[in-house]
């Protein structure tokens, strides 16, 4: 594993946001365009506004959440509405952004107009994951009934998922979308995450969902 430490979350949310920032240049140098796909939950508010600030072409990047909760984008806790806050200012104001939140359809249909919609923009170019200490990754969970189809090789782009341990439904990127990306990183902080980390090399995919990038994954990690 591939695990890079830094003193506080601030250095790691500066230090991840400049390596976003290069690998988007230089997919856009390589084909004029890209496509940047970014995690939920509490960890990445900071990195996604120091993001924001990045100077390059944002015009011709497409921004998407990795997953959703089945929520609307003005919750809270929704990840699109987070990413559309904390991200699309400044000079991201001009990125395209996908939103996976709820809104109007259901979500077996939200995930098929979705799988459609993000399809142009496979495979990704950039992406950014985080992770929750039970081992999930985007809204790939450990228990989640659809979770052997998200894993399949024929999977579609999006999935709706129902896990147990989760409040609500949820949208993600299937395992082979996320798989296929060309720069993935990890963005965790915490103990009790770097041991669960530590756990998931002994498991396997259906118990640590986190391992479908594990390998190809720089870790940034900070206590
Ligand atoms: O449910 C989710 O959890 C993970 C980790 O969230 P965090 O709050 O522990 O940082 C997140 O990456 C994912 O996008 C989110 O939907």
């Amino acid at each position: 594993m591939k695990i890079i430490d830094y003193p506080d979350a601030e250095a790691q949310a500066i230090a991840l946001a400049d390596r976003v920032a290069s690998d988007l240049r230089a997919a856009l140098a390589h084909k004029g365009h890209a496509s940047l796909c970014l995690p939920g939950g509490t960890t990445p508010g900071l990195m996604l506004e120091c993001l924001s600030a990045a100077p390059l072409d944002w015009a011709q990047v497409t921004v998407f959440a990795g997953d959703e909760r089945w929520l609307p984008e003005s919750a809270e806790r929704s990840n699109s509405g987070q990413i559309r806050a904390r991200l699309m200012r400044g000079p991201a104001a001009a990125a395209q952004m996908v939103s996976m939140a709820a809104r109007g359809q259901g979500l077996a249909e939200t995930a098929a107009r979705l799988s459609e919609r993000l399809a142009p923009h496979l495979p990704i170019d950039v992406l950014v994951l985080g992770m929750g200490p039970d081992l999930h990754v985007a809204s790939l969970f450990p228990g989640a009934p659809e979770l052997p189809a998200a894993l399949a090789a024929q999977a579609p782009v999006v999935m709706a998922l129902h896990p147990p341990t989760a409040a609500e439904p949820r949208l993600s990127l299937s395992a082979r979308v996320l798989r296929g990306a060309a720069c993935i990183h990890l963005l965790i902080s915490g103990a009790e995450k770097r041991a669960a980390l530590a756990r998931a090399a002994r498991l396997p995919e259906t118990e640590a969902p986190v391992r479908v990038i594990l390998n190809d994954a720089r870790i940034h990690w900070t206590a």
